[in-house]
């Protein structure tokens, strides 16, 4: 599946830096082309592979390249203000040759969260293909302002996109590593799943193997409809006479390999399946509020057992109680490891979710309040001008 990612904000730009130093170790080729922007100079400096030519700052007449300090309203008025020039990232693009979109942003922070859903509203009014959000959210230490930032900026991403991938911040964190460091690790997690999912919808394509690999549209069949997915991810190194090579000690010796490998590989795939569901999801969240799935199997082709792929899929199945849950293979020779990525499309129920939003109304109430009180204090009367945007958070 080929996607044109745009990167914005400084954990988009470092997201979408990632996605492309994976996608070049793994020898892949599914980002047709990658955009990043920021309000501030420094944060475009710091990427290493969006090309040059690609970093767009914007907001300078304002902010004069030095960030936006986490207002979010500010980014979003700045965005709109130069969209233009935020759409001119589309200029030189092979847009036609993408089968999606895929904006990347710090829900928490002021310029990805306040400018994501901007530009995804500009790319949908020009260009046909599906628009994903891939949002960051913060963890709950971050504060209550990141809090605010990330309800409304969520809700406001999902409203004006095809879907958001989310990506929790507070569950991958590791206790005791310095944040840049947790981030680097955070977004190996991230870039990992989606680059399987891309790159898994390319072998189809590429007419190399097997006919149950999934192709581009089941992924985008997977999230339509729109909503918040998250992406589990597990696997298992396979035993080295087995690795890549697809030859196994028993069958060298003459004895039924086949059969011991059909047992192994089963148990394997099914055990990664609930492994990747049970404790490895982007974002955590209950399961069986998933609306759809996808269960991808990757793979040296030997190890690809049909049995064991759709054995999977119908555990998915019953743990999401969706009838939706579609399954394929990613066959991959080289590879010694059997692995799992298992996409769970419009979940409803997420108890980090829900927490983002009862500390963003608290936030929210609590600065009505202050400016409640304010205008009290005033003697000429001037009404409190709140905001009502959070009273129709989902
Ligand atoms: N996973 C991950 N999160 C990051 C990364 N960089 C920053 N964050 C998170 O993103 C949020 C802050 O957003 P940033 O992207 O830094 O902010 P920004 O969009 O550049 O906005 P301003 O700096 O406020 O203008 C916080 O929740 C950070 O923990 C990263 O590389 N990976």
């Amino acid at each position: 599946m080929k996607v044109l990612c745009f990167g914005m904000g400084q954990a988009g730009g470092n997201v979408l830096d990632a996605l492309l130093r994976y996608e070049q170790r793994t020898n892949a080729d599914y980002v047709v082309d990658a955009v990043a922007y920021n309000t501030a100079s420094a944060d475009l400096r710091g990427l290493d592979l969006v090309p040059e030519e690609n970093r767009i700052l914007f907001g300078a007449d304002e902010v004069s390249g030095h960030g936006v300090g986490a207002d979010n309203e500010l980014a979003a008025e700045l965005a709109e203000r130069d969209s233009r020039q935020l759409l001119r990232g589309t200029d030189g693009a092979p847009t036609s040759t993408a089968d999606a979109f895929l904006i990347f942003a710090g829900l928490g922070g002021g310029t990805g969260s306040g400018a994501a859903p901007v530009l995804a509203k500009h790319l949908n009014r020009i260009y046909e293909q599906p628009i994903y959000g891939v949002g960051i959210l913060p963890a709950a230490d971050e504060g209550a302002l990141y809090s605010r930032n990330a309800a409304r900026s969520l809700k406001a991403l999902v409203d004006v996109t095809d879907h958001v991938f989310a990506f929790d911040n507070g569950a991958w964190a590791e206790s005791g590593e310095d944040v840049a460091q947790a981030h680097d690790t955070m977004n190996e997690v991230l870039v990992r799943r989606l680059g399987i999912l891309f790159a898994s919808g390319e072998v189809a394509e590429s007419g190399t193997v097997a006919e149950s690999v999934v192709d581009s549209s089941e992924v985008i069949n997977t999230l339509r409809g729109g909503g918040i997915s998250t992406i589990g991810y597990a696997a298992s190194e396979l035993p080295e006479s087995d690795g890549g090579g697809g030859f196994s000690i028993k069958g060298l010796l003459g004895g039924d390999s086949s059969s011991t490998d059909e047992l192994d590989s089963i148990n394997r795939i099914t055990t990664q399946t609930r492994k990747a569901v049970l404790g490895q999801l982007t974002l955590p969240c209950d399961v069986d509020s998933a609306s759809r799935g996808l269960v991808v199997v990757s793979g040296p082709p030997e190890w690809l057992n049909r049995k064991a792929v759709e054995r999977s899929r119908t555990w998915v199945e019953e743990q999401t109680g969706s009838m939706e849950v579609r399954g394929g293979d990613y066959p991959l020779s080289e590879s010694n490891h059997v692995g799992v990525l298992v996409l769970l499309g419009d979940v409803s129920r997420s108890d980090r979710v829900a927490e983002i939003r009862s500390t963003a109304v608290e936030a929210e109430q609590n600065r009505r309040e202050r400016i409640a009180s304010d205008a009290a204090d005033r003697e000429d009367g001037t009404e409190a001008v709140v905001d009502d945007r959070l009273d129709s958070l989902f």
